[in-house]
């Protein structure tokens, strides 16, 4: 109610000149609060109801520090997932001053999503926040009077080139249909939506059938003990994670997307930089990629609907480093299929930390009750996608001919761990004769004609 939102003033200068911490001209006070208590003086967070039917029932997500607000925070952690640590830098830079407000003019989002029953339910929805997209609607009488409130979705549209479908067009194997497909260039139009993750932490404990206390410790020990809240504060539910997010890809109108009388096409991928951008071939990731894009724009074009989900999970989750590391392991060690998880389980402890179980979010967020075409192969996606109540009709493989050389030793060894196929499922001994690509000597690369 606008009436009982106090009015936030900052009364925290800009930072100017390099005063440092505690220096009369600094923002930040001297005297540093660690951590809050529930029952501190002043401890009054702003009422959050997870799971409440419409926004304004289930009140902002306030995350910010600013003096004005710490005590009335309802969320720990900060928002923009990774990028905190860069918000953070530019405060300590002097670039931004600490109680700097956004100007949210002409940002709403370019398609109104309808609201889905989903958006109500505590147990659907608990990685993302249902109205991070539409803070300025709906909670503008707090931004009004000063309360610093970032949106956690934005919605855009745009058009997008890739190489692949460029080909298509041009073999002919995808038409120009002026809407989806623009031009013969391949120039493809598209809704998108960009998503920070934003956790629930009673859910988030569910899913993954651990107790909210054990993974709030965890979270908190192997985050160096970055968020205290998280254990001082168990009022608190909801934590703003520093990891990636999301991003949506719709071909087609929007509209049609939760629409259960309208086929759909989806490929839910995961990041993989060296092959996403760079067209590296020891996987099939660009590829599939590519595929996904492709497909989902037929289906839009045939009048149904494409979607796209690009989770930043690089590296299975494990990271780049890590998944180089596991690159030198295959090669060094002999790259072949029934050894391929072994390599990653050998450096990282485990194959794959990407943990489907939250992805479902965004699909109950998109309103999506049935998919018609699933472009993977994966059988962590699938069985994620279906404890969610959302059901597959069609699993469709990365076709043979799209498949790099050197990534056949990951497709069987992950057909073998149980990825689904139309085609051979291989035997452990099969396995061992799929072999990759050996490095050659740095010599014949750099020198191959032996001159120097
Ligand atoms: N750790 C590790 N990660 C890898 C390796 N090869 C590929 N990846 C990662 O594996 C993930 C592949 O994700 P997706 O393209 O969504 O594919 P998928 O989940 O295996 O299943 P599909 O949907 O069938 O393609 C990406 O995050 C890649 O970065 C590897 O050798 N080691
Ligand atoms: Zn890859």
């Amino acid at each position: 109610m606008p009436e009982s939102i106090p009015v936030a003033t900052a009364d925290t200068p800009s930072p100017s000149g390099d005063a440092g911490v505690g220096s009369p001209k600094s923002p930040f006070s001297k005297h540093i609060l660690l951590t809050t208590y529930p029952d501190q003086n002043g401890v009054d967070p702003v009422p959050l109801q997870w799971g409440a039917p419409d926004a304004k029932t289930r009140g902002p997500i306030i995350a910010s520090r600013n003096l004005s607000q710490l005590k009335r925070r309802n969320a720990m952690g900060a928002h923009g997932g990774s990028y905190s640590i860069y918000n953070a830098l530019a405060i300590a830079a002097g670039d931004l001053p600490t109680d700097f407000k956004p100007d949210f003019r002409n940002t709403e989002p370019t398609f109104e999503f309808p609201t889905q029953p989903a958006w109500g339910d505590p147990k659907k929805i608990v990685s993302l926040d249902p109205f991070g997209h539409d803070v300025m609607k709906n909670f503008r009488e707090y931004l009004d009077v000063g309360w610093d409130l970032r949106p956690s979705m934005a919605v855009t549209r745009a058009n997008m080139r890739l190489a692949e479908i460029e080909k298509a067009v041009s073999e002919g194997k995808l038409e120009v249909d002026g809407s989806i497909v623009v031009d013969k260039n391949g120039d493809v139009r598209v809704t998108k939506v960009a998503c920070e993750p934003v956790w629930y932490l009673p859910g988030v404990a569910e899913r993954f059938g651990v107790d909210e206390g054990t993974l709030r410790r965890m979270l908190f020990e192997h985050t160096g003990g970055s968020y205290p809240e998280l254990i001082t504060r168990p009022d608190l539910k909801v934590f703003l994670p520093p990891i990636g997010g999301l991003t949506v890809y719709i071909f087609g109108p929007p509209e049609r997307v939760s629409d259960e009388n309208v086929p759909l096409a989806l490929r839910i991928h995961d990041e993989c930089n060296g092959s996403d951008v760079f067209q590296s071939d020891i996987c099939t990731c660009r590829p599939y990629l590519a595929f996904g894009i492709q497909e989902a724009i037929k289906q839009a074009q045939n009048g149904g609907s494409g979607v796209v989900i690009y989770f930043r999970k690089e590296g299975r989750a494990l990271g780049e480093v890590v998944k180089y590391l596991v690159y030198n392991a295959r090669k060094r060690g002999g790259d072949t299929a029934d050894k391929y998880f072994l390599r990653t389980e050998n450096i990282a402890g485990v194959r794959d930390m990407r943990f489907q179980a939250l992805m479902p979010d965004i699909l109950h967020w998109l309103g999506i009750k049935k998919i018609d075409r699933m472009l993977s192969m994966s059988n962590m996606k699938y069985d994620a996608i279906v404890a969610q109540g959302i059901k597959i009709l069609e699993r469709v493989p990365i076709p043979d001919d799209m498949i790099p050389q050197d990534s056949r030793v990951e497709i069987d060894a992950k057909i073998n761990a149980g990825y689904f196929t139309t085609g051979k499922k291989f035997t452990t001994e099969e396995l061992s004769q799929v072999k990759g690509r050996g490095w050659e000597k740095w010599e014949d690369v750099t020198d191959p004609m032996g001159i120097l």
